[in-house]
């Protein structure tokens, strides 16, 4: 997921600097890099959970991720993909704006 779209100067994707623990998974799941989209990083945060298999073969929207760096960021054992706020609030504590 390369996407250094060009821009006008007026324009800005804006890009964040995940925190150590949070770039630990991004790069499980194969990302490079230190600055990210929240778009990218939601991108690797769902191969990272296909890779280490942590969502239910039989619930596919069931997330089990005790005992994994997902869930000591998240500071929780399970979630369900259908309330995102959990993922979001773990978001804003361990991104940090970069300027591009
Ligand atoms: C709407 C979106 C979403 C996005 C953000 C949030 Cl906070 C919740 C929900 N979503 C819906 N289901 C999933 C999902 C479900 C199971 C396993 C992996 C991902 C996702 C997640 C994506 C993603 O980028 N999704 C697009 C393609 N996904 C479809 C589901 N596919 C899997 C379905 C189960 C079987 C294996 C493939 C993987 C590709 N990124 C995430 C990151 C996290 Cl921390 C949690 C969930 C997701």
């Amino acid at each position: 997921l390369h996407e250094k779209a060009c821009r006008t100067s007026s324009e800005r994707i804006t890009q964040v600097r995940p925190k150590l623990p949070l770039l630990r998974i991004l790069q499980t799941a194969g990302a490079q890099g230190e600055t990210f989209t929240l778009k990218q990083i939601i991108h690797y945060l769902g191969e990272y959970i296909v890779l280490k298999q942590l969502y239910d073969k039989e619930e596919q929207h069931m997330v089990y991720c005790e005992g994994d760096q997902l869930g000591d960021l998240l500071g929780r054992e399970s979630f369900s993909v259908r309330d995102p706020s959990p993922v979001y609030d773990m978001l804003k504590r361990n991104v940090t704006p970069a300027s591009v």
